[in-house]
């Protein structure tokens, strides 16, 4: 329980008539989702410099402080908040650039609901909003050895401004040419265990004797960059992953044989016997699993490398994609040819005073709000319809519009009609 915020809970809701399921007062909202009322705003009560979140439990008449994971929006001199599907809240900071002014609060999304278990308390999650959307990650697994690094090393060579590698967290020692940063971040155990506590882990596992783990952050720098962000985990990494917000395409990458993977993973002499030993032990039931749990969007057998690479490259990118590599200038998978971005109106800086309303998968964003308002002011349309990822990571497919309120029309199909 916490100290309650400078106001009257009592007569919260009613004196924040403003908008549709928007209810603000200075730099505080209040959202009511049954019995609960999400008071977001003012202090945080671990750092004043970010937004802070108590809720308000109306059966008990008691102030609650939840557990907040994701990375917190720094506070602004004002803010609107939109209740979406039951299970979210959108804010939307003034004074803010267009990269940083949408923040999505979650309170009852599947990702709370499984927080909630482990923190045995009341947990909500920030999660950045990212105007458009980048290409679906591909998660790649296999034995230790199968080759999954070397396929990974020739897709990066063919297309570098397209993948992004995720480099994981890992607690096993580097070996000789390893960096730490570029193959792995190398970590202590207890420093990776309370980060995965803090929730800074999409997935880990521990795996061959070590922790090994993808922070949020690994996966969200490669699509902030405009890249599609490649994984190379273990089979327990990528369920971990199918049952997050991540969605992406799943890889399983088999021997030709299990007397080839043992040849393989010998031959590049990085383990010790024992490791070895224990890396083909996992290896059998990696196999097993791997070709049985329908996990797997794919399996690729790699035999002959050059061959199963141009499997890989099929198995992700539609075959008409492949197919007309030839013609060079039509293809996605071709380096050196830009994908053409979604361009979003450039300036925008939403004021503090803005009014918003919801219809349907849009929000309405007046910037010329009250009686400052002039016929030359913007609206913008905020298009959710397309919203992927969400907590711990950011949540992308954003679109944004600009309008004219004297001309345009909104309704709830169109952008614009
Ligand atoms: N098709 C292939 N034929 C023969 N050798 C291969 C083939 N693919 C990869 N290799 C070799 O097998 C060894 C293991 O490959 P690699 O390190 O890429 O495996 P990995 O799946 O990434 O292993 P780990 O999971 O332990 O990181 C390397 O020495 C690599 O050169
Ligand atoms: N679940 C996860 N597994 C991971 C991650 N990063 C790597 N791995 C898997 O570990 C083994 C061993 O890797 P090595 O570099 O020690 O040979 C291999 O199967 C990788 O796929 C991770 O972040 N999460």
């Amino acid at each position: 329980m916490g100290e309650a915020p400078a106001f009257f809970a009592d007569s919260l809701l009613g004196d924040f008539p403003n908008g549709v399921d928007l209810k603000s007062k200075g730099h505080k909202t209040a959202i009511c989702i049954g019995s609960k009322i999400y008071v977001i705003g003012g202090a945080d009560h671990e750092s004043t410099a970010v937004i802070g979140v108590q809720i308000f439990e109306k059966s008990s008449g008691e102030w609650i402080n939840p557990t907040v994971l994701g990375t917190k929006p720094k506070v602004s001199n004002g803010h609107s908040a939109v209740l979406l599907n039951g299970d979210r809240i959108l804010v939307i900071k003034g004074n803010s650039k267009s990269d940083g002014c949408f923040w999505f609060l979650e309170v009852g999304t599947p990702f709370i609901r499984e927080q909630e278990k482990t923190h045995g308390n009341e947990v909500v999650a920030w999660s950045k909003g990212v105007l458009g959307n980048v290409e679906k990650p591909i998660v790649i697994s296999g034995p230790s050895g199968v080759g999954k690094g070397t396929l990974i090393s020739e897709l990066m060579k063919e297309f570098p401004s397209m993948f992004g590698f995720s480099v994981s967290h890992t607690t096993r020692a580097p070996r000789e040419k390893e960096q730490n940063g570029f193959h792995y971040h190398f970590s202590d155990r207890s420093v990776m265990e309370r980060e995965i506590k803090d929730g800074k882990f999409l997935e880990f596992a521990s795996v061959h004797g070590n922790l090994y783990g993808t922070s949020v952050e690994a996966v969200e720098v490669v699509a902030d960059a405009g890249k599609r962000c490649i994984l190379d985990i273990d089979v327990q990494g990528a369920r971990s992953v199918r049952a997050s917000s991540l969605d992406a395409i799943f890889i399983f990458i088999s021997p030709p044989s299990f007397e080839e993977l043992e040849k393989r993973l010998r031959a590049r002499a990085t383990e010790t016997e024992e490791q070895i030993q224990k890396r083909l032990r996992n290896a059998r039931a990696e196999l097993e699993q791997g070709k049985s749990s329908g996990l797997f969007d794919h399996i690729l057998v790699n035999d002959d490398l050059e061959s199963c690479y141009e499997n890989l490259k099929v198995s992700f990118a539609p075959l008409i994609v492949i197919f007309l590599k030839s013609c060079k200038n039509i293809l996605g998978l071709t380096e050196g040819v830009k994908t053409a971005h979604k361009t979003y109106p450039e300036l925008v800086d939403l004021p503090v005073e803005h009014l918003v309303s919801k219809i349907d998968q849009k929000i309405l964003i007046n910037c010329g709000a009250g009686e400052y308002q002039k016929a030359s002011d913007n609206m913008y349309v905020l298009d959710l319809s397309l919203l992927k990822g969400g907590a711990p990571g950011r949540t992308r497919g954003l679109n944004l519009f600009v309008t004219n309120p004297s001309t345009d029309r909104v309704n709830g199909d169109n952008q614009l009609s």
